[in-house]
Protein backbone atom coordinates (compact mmCIF):
# COMPACT_ATOMS: atom_id res chain seq x y z
CA UNK A 1 0.00 0.00 0.00
CA UNK A 2 1.06 3.54 -0.65
CA UNK A 3 1.63 6.01 2.39
CA UNK A 4 0.08 9.24 1.51
CA UNK A 5 2.04 11.66 -0.18
CA UNK A 6 3.75 9.83 -1.82
CA UNK A 7 5.30 10.27 -5.53
CA UNK A 8 5.00 7.16 -8.26
CA UNK A 9 7.02 7.45 -10.80
CA UNK A 10 5.82 5.74 -14.62
CA UNK A 11 8.26 5.09 -17.39
CA UNK A 12 6.51 5.50 -20.97
CA UNK A 13 8.79 5.04 -23.79
CA UNK A 14 11.96 5.76 -20.85
CA UNK A 15 10.20 9.14 -20.27
CA UNK A 16 9.88 9.11 -16.90
CA UNK A 17 6.62 10.83 -15.56
CA UNK A 18 6.13 12.29 -12.00
CA UNK A 19 3.01 11.76 -11.11
CA UNK A 20 0.86 13.91 -8.65
CA UNK A 21 0.32 12.41 -5.53
CA UNK A 22 -2.51 10.51 -4.11
CA UNK A 23 -4.30 12.58 -2.08
CA UNK A 24 -4.73 11.75 1.39
CA UNK A 25 -8.90 11.19 1.11
CA UNK A 26 -7.99 8.86 -2.41
CA UNK A 27 -5.38 6.64 -0.24
CA UNK A 28 -8.01 6.55 2.69
CA UNK A 29 -10.81 5.19 0.45
CA UNK A 30 -8.05 2.79 -0.92
CA UNK A 31 -7.57 1.17 2.38
CA UNK A 32 -11.51 1.48 3.33
CA UNK A 33 -12.11 -0.27 -0.16
CA UNK A 34 -9.47 -3.27 0.42
CA UNK A 35 -10.78 -3.64 4.33
CA UNK A 36 -14.49 -3.98 2.61
CA UNK A 37 -13.02 -6.60 -0.30
CA UNK A 38 -11.75 -8.39 2.42
CA UNK A 39 -14.54 -8.82 4.87
CA UNK A 40 -17.22 -9.56 2.01
CA UNK A 41 -14.75 -12.48 0.97
CA UNK A 42 -14.10 -13.36 4.66
CA UNK A 43 -17.74 -13.27 5.47
CA UNK A 44 -19.06 -14.99 2.66
CA UNK A 45 -16.33 -18.39 2.63
CA UNK A 46 -17.73 -18.82 6.59
CA UNK A 47 -20.98 -18.61 5.27
CA UNK A 48 -20.21 -21.09 3.13
CA UNK A 49 -18.55 -23.47 5.61
CA UNK A 50 -21.55 -23.23 7.46
CA UNK A 51 -23.68 -23.67 4.53
CA UNK A 52 -21.91 -27.17 3.53
CA UNK A 53 -22.88 -28.84 7.14
CA UNK A 54 -26.00 -27.49 7.26
CA UNK A 55 -26.57 -29.26 3.57
CA UNK A 56 -24.54 -32.25 3.99
CA UNK A 57 -24.85 -33.00 8.06
CA UNK A 58 -28.03 -31.66 9.04
CA UNK A 59 -29.75 -32.54 5.78
CA UNK A 60 -31.94 -29.19 6.67
CA UNK A 61 -32.80 -27.53 3.73
CA UNK A 62 -34.26 -24.01 5.35
CA UNK A 63 -30.73 -23.95 7.06
CA UNK A 64 -29.06 -23.92 4.01
CA UNK A 65 -31.27 -21.85 2.30
CA UNK A 66 -30.76 -18.77 4.69
CA UNK A 67 -26.81 -19.42 4.75
CA UNK A 68 -26.99 -19.22 0.64
CA UNK A 69 -29.47 -16.10 1.01
CA UNK A 70 -27.13 -14.58 3.04
CA UNK A 71 -24.22 -15.01 0.77
CA UNK A 72 -26.03 -13.83 -1.99
CA UNK A 73 -26.87 -10.71 -0.59
CA UNK A 74 -23.04 -10.18 0.79
CA UNK A 75 -22.32 -10.52 -3.27
CA UNK A 76 -24.54 -7.69 -4.00
CA UNK A 77 -22.41 -5.53 -2.14
CA UNK A 78 -18.83 -6.81 -3.63
CA UNK A 79 -18.54 -4.18 -6.09
CA UNK A 80 -16.11 -4.13 -9.14
CA UNK A 81 -14.75 -0.87 -7.42
CA UNK A 82 -14.22 -2.60 -4.39
CA UNK A 83 -12.65 -5.75 -6.10
CA UNK A 84 -10.05 -3.55 -7.94
CA UNK A 85 -8.67 -2.19 -4.46
CA UNK A 86 -7.56 -5.92 -3.78
CA UNK A 87 -3.82 -6.36 -2.89
CA UNK A 88 -3.03 -9.82 -2.03
CA UNK A 89 0.64 -9.90 -2.34
CA UNK A 90 0.91 -6.82 -0.05
CA UNK A 91 -1.28 -8.02 2.29
CA UNK A 92 0.50 -8.95 5.53
CA UNK A 93 -2.33 -10.70 7.15
CA UNK A 94 -2.59 -13.57 4.56
CA UNK A 95 0.44 -15.45 6.54
CA UNK A 96 -1.33 -15.16 9.63
CA UNK A 97 -2.97 -17.70 10.99
CA UNK A 98 -4.17 -18.85 14.17
CA UNK A 99 -2.83 -21.99 16.00
CA UNK A 100 -6.49 -23.14 16.53
CA UNK A 101 -7.22 -22.93 12.49
CA UNK A 102 -4.95 -25.53 12.15
CA UNK A 103 -6.57 -27.97 14.87
CA UNK A 104 -10.42 -28.73 15.07
CA UNK A 105 -11.54 -31.15 18.17
CA UNK A 106 -14.72 -31.50 16.77
CA UNK A 107 -17.80 -29.89 13.85
CA UNK A 108 -19.14 -27.98 17.12
CA UNK A 109 -16.12 -26.24 17.26
CA UNK A 110 -15.23 -25.81 13.62
CA UNK A 111 -18.96 -24.56 13.31
CA UNK A 112 -18.88 -21.90 16.33
CA UNK A 113 -15.32 -20.81 14.21
CA UNK A 114 -16.83 -19.78 11.85
CA UNK A 115 -20.15 -18.45 13.21
CA UNK A 116 -17.65 -15.89 15.03
CA UNK A 117 -15.80 -15.18 11.87
CA UNK A 118 -18.96 -14.32 9.68
CA UNK A 119 -19.81 -12.28 12.59
CA UNK A 120 -16.93 -10.36 13.00
CA UNK A 121 -16.71 -9.99 9.38
CA UNK A 122 -20.10 -8.58 9.23
CA UNK A 123 -19.32 -6.37 12.27
CA UNK A 124 -16.16 -4.74 10.14
CA UNK A 125 -18.83 -4.63 7.19
CA UNK A 126 -21.28 -2.66 9.54
CA UNK A 127 -18.80 -0.32 10.56
CA UNK A 128 -16.48 0.77 7.43
CA UNK A 129 -19.26 0.34 4.79
CA UNK A 130 -20.87 3.49 6.27
CA UNK A 131 -17.95 5.46 4.87
CA UNK A 132 -19.03 3.79 1.93
CA UNK A 133 -22.47 3.61 0.81
CA UNK A 134 -25.00 5.26 3.34
CA UNK A 135 -27.28 1.45 3.21
CA UNK A 136 -24.44 -0.08 3.94
CA UNK A 137 -23.62 0.29 7.67
CA UNK A 138 -27.40 -0.76 8.55
CA UNK A 139 -27.48 -3.70 6.06
CA UNK A 140 -24.63 -5.66 7.74
CA UNK A 141 -26.26 -4.78 10.82
CA UNK A 142 -29.08 -6.45 10.03
CA UNK A 143 -27.60 -9.48 8.78
CA UNK A 144 -25.21 -9.82 11.89
CA UNK A 145 -28.68 -10.72 13.37
CA UNK A 146 -29.53 -12.88 11.29
CA UNK A 147 -26.51 -14.75 11.75
CA UNK A 148 -26.67 -14.81 15.74
CA UNK A 149 -30.36 -16.19 15.12
CA UNK A 150 -29.15 -18.62 12.55
CA UNK A 151 -26.40 -20.05 14.68
CA UNK A 152 -29.16 -20.56 17.83
CA UNK A 153 -30.98 -22.32 15.31
CA UNK A 154 -28.06 -24.57 14.30
CA UNK A 155 -27.67 -25.69 17.47
CA UNK A 156 -30.99 -26.12 18.75
CA UNK A 157 -31.14 -28.05 15.14
CA UNK A 158 -27.51 -30.37 15.63
CA UNK A 159 -28.70 -30.86 19.67
CA UNK A 160 -32.39 -32.18 18.62
CA UNK A 161 -30.64 -34.62 15.59
CA UNK A 162 -28.54 -35.74 17.98
CA UNK A 163 -30.55 -36.60 20.84
CA UNK A 164 -33.23 -38.58 18.31
CA UNK A 165 -30.63 -40.38 17.41
CA UNK A 166 -29.45 -41.34 21.07
CA UNK A 167 -31.16 -44.68 22.11
CA UNK A 168 -28.59 -45.20 25.26
CA UNK A 169 -28.39 -42.46 27.87
CA UNK A 170 -25.34 -42.75 30.33
CA UNK A 171 -26.17 -40.87 33.91
CA UNK A 172 -22.73 -40.77 36.17
CA UNK A 173 -22.54 -41.77 40.01
CA UNK A 174 -19.66 -40.64 42.11
CA UNK A 175 -16.88 -43.19 40.89
CA UNK A 176 -12.92 -43.03 40.68
CA UNK A 177 -12.77 -43.32 37.76
CA UNK A 178 -15.22 -41.04 36.61
CA UNK A 179 -13.76 -39.71 33.32
CA UNK A 180 -12.09 -43.31 32.34
CA UNK A 181 -15.75 -45.22 32.85
CA UNK A 182 -17.47 -42.06 30.50
CA UNK A 183 -14.77 -42.36 28.01
CA UNK A 184 -15.00 -45.89 27.44
CA UNK A 185 -18.61 -45.84 27.39
CA UNK A 186 -18.03 -42.71 24.59
CA UNK A 187 -15.69 -45.86 22.32
CA UNK A 188 -18.08 -47.95 22.95
CA UNK A 189 -20.47 -45.49 20.39
CA UNK A 190 -22.13 -43.64 23.49
CA UNK A 191 -23.77 -40.40 22.78
CA UNK A 192 -25.79 -38.94 25.31
CA UNK A 193 -24.28 -38.38 29.04
CA UNK A 194 -26.04 -36.93 31.81
CA UNK A 195 -23.42 -35.46 35.26
CA UNK A 196 -25.11 -36.85 38.12
CA UNK A 197 -23.91 -36.09 41.91
CA UNK A 198 -25.97 -35.57 44.44
CA UNK A 199 -23.42 -35.12 47.32
CA UNK A 200 -19.91 -32.64 45.99
CA UNK A 201 -19.36 -29.78 46.61
CA UNK A 202 -19.64 -26.79 43.75
CA UNK A 203 -15.70 -26.64 43.07
CA UNK A 204 -15.21 -31.04 42.30
CA UNK A 205 -19.36 -30.61 40.26
CA UNK A 206 -17.52 -27.45 38.30
CA UNK A 207 -14.24 -29.44 37.86
CA UNK A 208 -15.74 -32.93 36.96
CA UNK A 209 -18.19 -31.12 34.68
CA UNK A 210 -15.76 -29.41 32.77
CA UNK A 211 -13.76 -32.20 31.74
CA UNK A 212 -16.66 -34.03 31.20
CA UNK A 213 -18.10 -31.42 29.03
CA UNK A 214 -14.98 -31.59 26.92
CA UNK A 215 -14.89 -35.23 26.94
CA UNK A 216 -18.32 -35.65 25.45
CA UNK A 217 -18.39 -33.07 23.07
CA UNK A 218 -14.64 -33.94 21.43
CA UNK A 219 -16.71 -37.33 21.07
CA UNK A 220 -19.46 -35.89 19.85
CA UNK A 221 -21.68 -36.95 22.53
CA UNK A 222 -24.08 -34.33 24.37
CA UNK A 223 -23.34 -33.52 27.50
CA UNK A 224 -26.18 -32.58 30.42
CA UNK A 225 -26.12 -31.58 33.22
CA UNK A 226 -28.54 -32.99 36.34
CA UNK A 227 -30.32 -30.46 38.54
CA UNK A 228 -28.18 -27.59 37.80
CA UNK A 229 -28.64 -25.07 35.59
CA UNK A 230 -26.39 -22.86 36.56
CA UNK A 231 -23.45 -25.31 36.34
CA UNK A 232 -24.87 -26.32 33.07
CA UNK A 233 -24.08 -22.52 31.26
CA UNK A 234 -21.13 -22.82 33.29
CA UNK A 235 -19.92 -25.50 31.58
CA UNK A 236 -21.19 -25.09 28.01
CA UNK A 237 -23.54 -28.45 28.23
CA UNK A 238 -25.73 -29.20 25.92
CA UNK A 239 -28.55 -29.31 27.90
CA UNK A 240 -30.24 -30.17 31.98
CA UNK A 241 -31.94 -32.66 33.00
CA UNK A 242 -34.88 -31.43 35.93
CA UNK A 243 -36.99 -33.80 38.37
CA UNK A 244 -40.61 -32.58 39.93
CA UNK A 245 -38.78 -31.35 42.85
CA UNK A 246 -36.27 -29.59 40.52
CA UNK A 247 -36.52 -25.81 39.33
CA UNK A 248 -39.50 -25.47 37.78
CA UNK A 249 -39.43 -26.14 33.48
CA UNK A 250 -40.64 -22.33 32.63
CA UNK A 251 -37.51 -20.77 34.57
CA UNK A 252 -35.01 -23.08 33.41
CA UNK A 253 -35.99 -22.40 29.33
CA UNK A 254 -36.17 -18.73 30.05
CA UNK A 255 -32.50 -19.00 31.22
CA UNK A 256 -31.23 -21.25 28.75
CA UNK A 257 -33.01 -20.23 25.56
CA UNK A 258 -34.23 -22.36 23.13
CA UNK A 259 -31.72 -23.74 21.65
CA UNK A 260 -30.63 -25.93 24.79
CA UNK A 261 -32.16 -29.37 25.62
CA UNK A 262 -33.82 -29.72 28.84
CA UNK A 263 -35.09 -33.20 29.95
CA UNK A 264 -37.93 -33.87 32.86
CA UNK A 265 -38.60 -37.11 34.87
CA UNK A 266 -41.68 -38.52 34.96
CA UNK A 267 -43.33 -41.41 37.31
CA UNK A 268 -46.73 -41.81 36.09
CA UNK A 269 -49.23 -40.56 32.85
CA UNK A 270 -50.34 -37.07 34.68
CA UNK A 271 -46.41 -36.57 35.24
CA UNK A 272 -45.93 -37.14 31.87
CA UNK A 273 -48.61 -34.94 30.06
CA UNK A 274 -47.71 -32.26 32.74
CA UNK A 275 -44.11 -32.39 31.85
CA UNK A 276 -44.45 -32.51 28.34
CA UNK A 277 -46.67 -29.44 27.80
CA UNK A 278 -44.18 -27.80 29.68
CA UNK A 279 -41.73 -27.96 26.54
CA UNK A 280 -39.51 -30.76 27.46
CA UNK A 281 -37.15 -32.01 24.70
CA UNK A 282 -37.49 -35.61 26.23
CA UNK A 283 -38.45 -37.68 29.18
CA UNK A 284 -37.36 -40.12 31.44
CA UNK A 285 -39.64 -42.58 32.41
CA UNK A 286 -39.12 -44.43 35.61
CA UNK A 287 -37.62 -45.93 37.82
CA UNK A 288 -39.05 -48.86 36.09
CA UNK A 289 -37.66 -50.97 38.77
CA UNK A 290 -36.69 -50.85 42.10
CA UNK A 291 -33.34 -49.57 42.07
CA UNK A 292 -30.43 -48.20 45.14
CA UNK A 293 -29.49 -45.38 42.62
CA UNK A 294 -32.78 -43.61 43.99
CA UNK A 295 -33.69 -45.67 46.99
CA UNK A 296 -36.81 -43.18 47.78
CA UNK A 297 -38.92 -43.74 44.81
CA UNK A 298 -41.15 -46.85 44.14
CA UNK A 299 -41.27 -48.67 40.81
CA UNK A 300 -43.56 -47.73 38.31
CA UNK A 301 -42.74 -51.76 36.51
CA UNK A 302 -43.28 -52.34 32.55
CA UNK A 303 -46.91 -50.95 32.98
CA UNK A 304 -45.52 -47.26 32.88
CA UNK A 305 -43.11 -48.05 30.16
CA UNK A 306 -45.98 -49.94 28.08
CA UNK A 307 -48.10 -46.50 28.62
CA UNK A 308 -44.93 -44.12 27.63
CA UNK A 309 -44.68 -46.15 24.18
CA UNK A 310 -48.36 -45.63 23.11
CA UNK A 311 -48.63 -41.81 24.40
CA UNK A 312 -45.28 -40.27 24.81
CA UNK A 313 -45.45 -37.52 22.13
CA UNK A 314 -41.45 -36.87 22.19
CA UNK A 315 -38.55 -38.84 22.99
CA UNK A 316 -38.05 -40.93 26.25
CA UNK A 317 -35.78 -43.13 28.06
CA UNK A 318 -36.61 -45.67 30.31
CA UNK A 319 -34.80 -45.38 33.96
CA UNK A 320 -34.31 -47.51 36.43
CA UNK A 321 -32.26 -50.87 37.62
CA UNK A 322 -31.72 -51.54 33.76
CA UNK A 323 -28.84 -54.05 32.79
CA UNK A 324 -28.24 -56.34 29.78
CA UNK A 325 -30.00 -59.02 31.62
CA UNK A 326 -33.54 -56.86 31.41
CA UNK A 327 -33.05 -54.69 28.44
CA UNK A 328 -35.09 -57.47 26.36
CA UNK A 329 -38.24 -56.98 28.69
CA UNK A 330 -37.44 -53.52 28.73
CA UNK A 331 -37.46 -53.27 24.69
CA UNK A 332 -40.50 -55.78 24.30
CA UNK A 333 -42.67 -53.59 26.73
CA UNK A 334 -42.33 -50.98 23.80
CA UNK A 335 -38.59 -48.59 24.77
CA UNK A 336 -36.69 -47.75 22.14
CA UNK A 337 -34.54 -45.46 24.26
CA UNK A 338 -33.03 -46.45 27.84
CA UNK A 339 -30.81 -44.37 30.78
CA UNK A 340 -28.69 -46.25 32.74
CA UNK A 341 -26.63 -45.83 35.50
CA UNK A 342 -24.54 -48.78 37.56
CA UNK A 343 -24.72 -51.34 34.38
CA UNK A 344 -22.06 -48.97 32.78
CA UNK A 345 -20.70 -46.76 35.92
CA UNK A 346 -19.75 -50.74 37.78
CA UNK A 347 -19.47 -52.28 34.81
CA UNK A 348 -15.51 -53.69 34.64
CA UNK A 349 -16.12 -53.44 30.96
CA UNK A 350 -17.88 -50.15 30.51
CA UNK A 351 -16.88 -50.62 26.37
CA UNK A 352 -18.60 -54.20 26.41
CA UNK A 353 -21.81 -53.33 28.26
CA UNK A 354 -22.08 -49.83 26.22
CA UNK A 355 -21.94 -51.60 22.51
CA UNK A 356 -24.04 -54.63 23.97
CA UNK A 357 -26.98 -52.41 25.15
CA UNK A 358 -26.55 -50.31 21.96
CA UNK A 359 -26.40 -53.62 19.71
CA UNK A 360 -29.96 -54.86 21.24
CA UNK A 361 -31.69 -50.92 21.22
CA UNK A 362 -30.45 -50.88 17.50
CA UNK A 363 -32.33 -53.89 16.29
CA UNK A 364 -35.45 -52.47 16.93
CA UNK A 365 -36.80 -51.13 13.72
CA UNK A 366 -38.49 -47.18 13.70
CA UNK A 367 -42.38 -47.10 14.08
CA UNK A 368 -44.04 -46.53 10.88
C1 LIG B 1 -32.95 -39.53 32.30
C2 LIG B 1 -33.29 -39.25 33.72
N1 LIG B 1 -34.51 -39.57 34.17
C3 LIG B 1 -34.83 -39.34 35.46
C4 LIG B 1 -33.91 -38.76 36.32
C5 LIG B 1 -34.27 -38.44 37.75
O1 LIG B 1 -34.34 -37.05 38.00
P1 LIG B 1 -34.87 -36.52 39.43
O2 LIG B 1 -36.22 -37.09 39.64
O3 LIG B 1 -34.73 -35.07 39.48
O4 LIG B 1 -33.89 -37.20 40.44
P2 LIG B 1 -32.31 -36.96 40.58
O5 LIG B 1 -31.63 -37.62 39.46
O6 LIG B 1 -32.05 -35.49 40.58
O7 LIG B 1 -31.96 -37.58 41.89
C6 LIG B 1 -32.66 -38.45 35.81
N2 LIG B 1 -31.71 -37.87 36.56
N3 LIG B 1 -32.37 -38.69 34.52
C1 LIG C 1 -31.68 -41.15 38.59
C2 LIG C 1 -32.80 -42.09 38.51
N1 LIG C 1 -34.06 -41.67 38.31
C3 LIG C 1 -34.94 -42.64 38.24
S1 LIG C 1 -34.22 -44.13 38.43
C4 LIG C 1 -32.70 -43.44 38.59
C5 LIG C 1 -31.44 -44.21 38.82
C6 LIG C 1 -31.21 -45.35 37.90
O1 LIG C 1 -30.04 -45.94 38.27
P1 LIG C 1 -29.67 -47.44 37.92
O2 LIG C 1 -29.52 -47.52 36.45
O3 LIG C 1 -28.37 -47.66 38.64
O4 LIG C 1 -30.76 -48.31 38.46
MG1 LIG D 1 -33.24 -33.86 40.04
Amino acid sequence: MKEAGYYDEQSTDGVVVMVEPYSQKELIQQVVYRILDANLDRAREGLRIIEEWCRFGLNNAQLTGECKQMRQEIAIWHTAEIRAARDTPGDRGTELTHPQEEQRSSVKSLLQANLCRVQEALRVLEEYGKLYHPNMGTAFKQMRYRVYTLESNIMAYHRHQLLLRSHLYLVTSSSENLLATVEAALKGGLTLVQYRDKTSDDSLRLEQATKLSQLCHSYGALFIVNDRVDLALAVDADGVHLGQQDMPIAIARQILGPQRLIGGSTTNPEEMQKTIAEGVDYIGVGPVYATPTKPDKPATGLEYVSYAAKNSSIPWFAIGGIDANNINDLIDAGAERVAVVRSVMQAEQPTLVTQYLLSQLNRIKPQP
